[in-house]
Order: C-alpha cells, then sequence, then structure tokens
C-alpha cells in the first residue's frame, strides 16, 4: 500500500504472556489503520496446515459425481457442502446494504463445513467411505482454528481496553465456518477481459476471517489511502492474512475497517500459453452467535463521536448476505 504495507504481527508475546497487552495493541493497531494483517506464531504448526491442504487437495481431485454427493443446498441460507465452479454468485452490498451489483461468475469451487454441533447449519459430509479421514481431518483443523479465534478475540479485547473475554460471550456457539477454495487453472484473459473472477471484490461478513493461502498468489486488498487502488497481499510461509468483517467494523463503530479484497490472476505465473496455475486457499470465518445484537462497544463513542450504526442482529444480517450469495 502506498507508504502503508500491510503489517506483520508476531503473535508470540500475546500467546506466551510475555507481552501480551503490546501484541494486543499491534493487533488493533493495524486493523484500524489497514483491516488487514499478517499474524505469524499464531499457534497452528506449519506441518498440521500442510496436512490439510493435502486433504482440500485430495478432495478437489476427486471426480464431479463424487463430490456432488456433498452438494451445497440450491439456498444460500444453509453455507454447508460443496458447491462447484460457479455456483455462488458473488454480491457486493452497499453500506446501507439496500443495494447490490452482482459480479461476473466465480470460477472456484469449495467446500464449507464447521461444528458438528451446529444444529443452524449442520454439516454436509460425503458418505462414508468415500475419503476415508476427510471430515475427521476438516473437524479436527475446525477446531484447531477455534482456538485460535478464541485467542485473537482475547487480544482484540485487551487492545479496546475491555476484559479479555469480551467478545467471547459473544463467539460461544462455535458459529463459525471452514472453508476450502479451489480456484482451477484457467486462462488469465478470461479473468483481465471481466468474463471470469476467481473472487471479485467484496466485504466479509462475520466479525473476522483468517485465510491460509496456497504458494500460488492473487489476493488484493483495497488500499485505504487510495480507494479505488488495490495492493497485492501475497502469500507470506507460515502466516496466516487476518482480515476484519463488517461486524467487527460495526462493534468498532467503524475505527477498524472491514477491507474491500478480491482474488485476480497473479502477475507473472501464467504459463507461456497464459494458462494460470490452480490456486488453492482455506478461510476460517470467525462468525458471532446467531443471537447476537451488534452495538458500537464502550469507548469506542461518545458525545463527540456518536454511532455510526443502528444496532444489527447477526441472524438476519448474515441471512441476508448468505442468501443473496446463491
Ligand atoms: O482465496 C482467497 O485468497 C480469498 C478468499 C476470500 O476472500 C473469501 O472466501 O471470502
Ligand atoms: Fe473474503
Amino acid at each position: 500500500m502506498s507508504n502503508h504495507p500491510i503489517p506483520i504481527v508476531d503473535f508470540t508475546p500475546f500467546l506466551d504472556k510475555s507481552a501480551k497487552q503490546q501484541a494486543a495493541d499491534q493487533l488493533l493497531g493495524s486493523f484500524k489503520s489497514a483491516g488487514f494483517v499478517y499474524l505469524t506464531n499464531f499457534g497452528i504448526p506449519e506441518g498440521e496446515v500442510q496436512d490439510m491442504f493435502d486433504w482440500l487437495k485430495r478432495f478437489f481431485a476427486l471426480p464431479h459425481e463424487t463430490k456432488m454427493l456433498a452438494p451445497h443446498p440450491d439456498s444460500g441460507s444453509h453455507h454447508r457442502g460443496y458447491s462447484y465452479p460457479c455456483q455462488e454468485k458473488e454480491i457486493q452490498y452497499s453500506d446501507s446494504g439496500d443495494e447490490f451489483t452482482i459480479a461476473p461468475p466465480s470460477m472456484k469451487e469449495s467446500f464449507e463445513c464447521g461444528s458438528e454441533d451446529n444444529d443452524f447449519m449442520p454439516n454436509i459430509w460425503l458418505p462414508e467411505g468415500v475419503l476415508p479421514g476427510f471430515n475427521e481431518a476438516c473437524l479436527s483443523f475446525f477446531w484447531k482454528c477455534h482456538e485460535v479465534e478464541q485467542n485473537i478475540l482475547r487480544a482484540l479485547a485487551l487492545g479496546f481496553g475491555l476484559e479479555e473475554e469480551w467478545f467471547l460471550k459473544y463467539h460461544e456457539t462455535a458459529n463459525s465456518q471452514l472453508r476450502l477454495h479451489h480456484y482451477p487453472s484457467i486462462f488469465s484473459e478470461l479473468l483481465e477481459t471481466n468474463k471470469l473472477t476467481r473472487i471479485s471484490a467484496h466485504t466479509d461478513f462475520d466479525t473476522l476471517t483468517f485465510l491460509f493461502q496456497g504458494e500460488i498468489g492473487g489476493l488484493e486488498v483495497e488500499d485505504p489511502n487510495e480507494p479505488g487502488n488495490y495492493v497485492p497481499v501475497p502469500p507470506i510461509p507460515n502466516s496466516i492474512v487476518l482480515n476484519a468483517g463488517d461486524f467487527l467494523r460495526r462493534w468498532s463503530n467503524d475505527t477498524i475497517r472491514s477491507t474491500m479484497h478480491r482474488v485476480v490472476a497473479p502477475p507473472g505465473v501464467a504459463a507461456k500459453d497464459g494458462l494460470l496455475p490452480s490456486r488453492y486457499s482455506m478461510p476460517y470465518f470467525c462468525a458471532p452467535d446467531m443471537s447476537t445484537i451488534i452495538d458500537a462497544i464502550p469507548g469506542t463513542w461518545s458525545a463527540d463521536q456518536p454511532k455510526k450504526h443502528e444496532p444489527v442482529s447477526v441472524k438476519e444480517y448474515a441471512m441476508k448476505r448468505f442468501a443473496a450469495n446463491y
């Protein structure tokens, strides 16, 4: 970003308690300035992340008919299972939530899962015996991410001067979601001429997202200093990319940004004939409990700096955004 690189925060001092407040302040400061931050030493060993990427690749290598044995429902209100390429429509809402635009088809396939105890969104798995070990690997990785989520939420609360468990009160039901993405190999021209996208520009509408990127780049975020200008967020080994979603922005009374981001053809990686390699990524969307009403947190507003938004129900807002995507 112009004079504004995406900060890299080492989470060690928070996790080993050697300088918790300092790490928390650094994290919150990065969220406020950029909405995006690279986090290193976040608590999942690199080998376990690579094992999950291996499972992801095995899953997407299955024949189409096999993956369709765990079909994502047509309605977007139940966000689980396998979505085939271009099944998901991408839509960008205006801040008021009333207006949206429809993007070109998104050339990616995905698999989504979450807690087995989530009655609101039951998991949709492949039948037993189809890819033995896959379901267990997804669940085990989901719960590791959940632990990371809880620590990040603790750090954010400290950054805001709140008691450490403040955000956890609104994230008790493990309503989060692990998503596996595969962007198939395609001709870069299709992306450059806007006939297809990998992921069009959007904000995430959760509390926060962290992303495990494979080695092929392409993620870009909007430069907060230059709206409309996008800058690359290349993969950095052993790190996650953390970004704030719309709920955290609202909680923070817009003192934190939920930055627009997208996935494009990364420069310099296409073959001579213009074919781009496949790209893999795994976002974990940290979502509040469905019963939560989000209102600006103490300390983010005052008589001089009034609340920017009416309180919003997570359930209503999420259902509206989910339903628009299918
Ligand atoms: O694949 C990526 O790098 C980004 C994914 C993303 O932004 C999303 O799924 O919301
Ligand atoms: Fe996103």
